[in-house]
């Protein structure tokens, strides 16, 4: 067997096959992508969204529709409980867990407008403090979509990479397993009520999410993402869905391959909306680098190794500054992404 075919069969990228990776086709459409996992081109097409938008949405996910209604009556019983009893549990100036407002509302120049709730760790030490009589049925909720989300998210991942010849011996924190048993979590549960100046104030600011994946379940409009020669896209609520987006650290992992998403929540004067985000991240002290069989004489290195608990105290002082401070080279021409074009400046 020739170098060249060894390689191949190995589905390890040289550079000459990397490069037809990155062969982007223009997306004429305006609508963020709906791919059907079930489908057998999914891979294919979850890389290529992955590349060009840093977001889907994700059909025949195999989360139990029934999960995703619960989830939803649990954030309604969430942000219905007298604020007596949230303020038991109101985020700290040390953790972004618990009710309250994201560091970056704080300097951005609309009015922020909804509540958050953010869990980080074992539900149980949470939700307890909320529900002391009725806490089970609530963990055992939280518990079951964080399983099912993390799973959703390995199959997402080796999916995706997989096109780009990248396997479980390219990611040492994804474990001998592939399972990823060591990986970081969080949920924050959105509620935006009506609001009389819509123009005037923000659900969420734009920002991209500092996770490898994040996957947030809408049943209202109100997310937008900002799309290099689009501008802010609506991403319309399909039934069931879950919208799948590109964080900063599965950015720096594809070596810049992957655009990571950047998003925002608007609000309206006619409904209320709730949405939950589930960030799938890397272990808070492990070190991450671009994979190497990303990183080619046209597409050389284009950020240094991180750990996510340093990114993330970074994040809280630079928001969406924090990748380009950290940027070793710019982006292959016309791989740019929206980040660097179109900078989103706070404050
Ligand atoms: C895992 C996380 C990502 C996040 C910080 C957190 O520890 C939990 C909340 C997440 C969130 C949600 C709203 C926007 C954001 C920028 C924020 O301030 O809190 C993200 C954080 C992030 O992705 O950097
Ligand atoms: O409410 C939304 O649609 C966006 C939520 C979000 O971006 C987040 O929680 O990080
Ligand atoms: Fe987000």
């Amino acid at each position: 067997m020739s170098d060249v075919s060894k390689i191949h069969s190995l589905n390890i990228p040289t550079n000459k096959n990397l490069d037809s990776f990155q062969q982007q086709l223009p997306d004429a459409s305006d609508t963020v992508p709906v791919i059907d996992l079930s489908h057998p081109d999914a891979p294919k097409l979850m890389n290529n969204a992955f590349q060009t938008w840093g977001v889907f949405q994700l059909v025949n996910h195999g989360i139990p529709v029934s999960l995703l209604n619960s989830i939803q009556s649990f954030i309604q019983d969430l942000f219905d409980l007298p604020t007596s009893q949230k303020l038991k549990i109101v985020r700290s100036r040390e953790s972004i867990a618990g009710f309250g407002l994201v560091p970056l509302s704080q300097v951005y120049p609309k009015r922020p407008w909804g509540e958050g709730f953010t869990l980080i760790g074992n539900p149980v030490d949470h939700l307890q403090k909320l529900w002391p009589e009725d806490c089970k049925k609530y963990c055992d909720l939280a518990e079951e979509y964080l399983k099912e989300m993390k799973n959703l998210c390995g199959k997402v991942m080796w999916l995706t990479l997989g096109e780009l010849g990248i396997t479980p011996e390219d990611i040492n924190w994804a474990g001998s397993d592939g399972e990823f048993k060591t990986s970081n979590q969080a949920l924050r549960m959105n509620s935006y009520p009506v609001c009389p100046e819509p123009d005037e104030s923000i659900g969420l600011p734009p920002h991209s999410d500092s996770s490898v994946l994040t996957v947030l379940y809408q049943t209202t409009k109100g997310l937008q993402v900002l799309i290099e020669g689009k501008g802010w896209v609506t991403v319309e609520p399909v039934k069931d869905a879950l919208v799948v987006q590109v964080g900063d650290m599965l950015h720096i992992l594809t070596n810049g391959l992957y655009s990571p998403s950047v998003h925002q929540a608007v609000v309206n004067q006619t409904h209320d909306r709730m949405s939950t985000a589930f960030f799938f991240g890397t272990p808070k002290n492990t070190e991450v680098s671009p994979l190497k069989k990303l990183v080619t004489p046209t597409r050389p290195l284009m950020y240094p190794t991180v750990t996510w608990a340093d990114y993330l105290s970074k994040k809280y002082e630079l928001f969406e500054e924090t990748l380009p401070s950290i940027r070793l080279s710019a982006p292959p021409p016309g791989l740019s992404n929206v980040n660097d074009q179109n900078q989103v400046k706070v404050g």
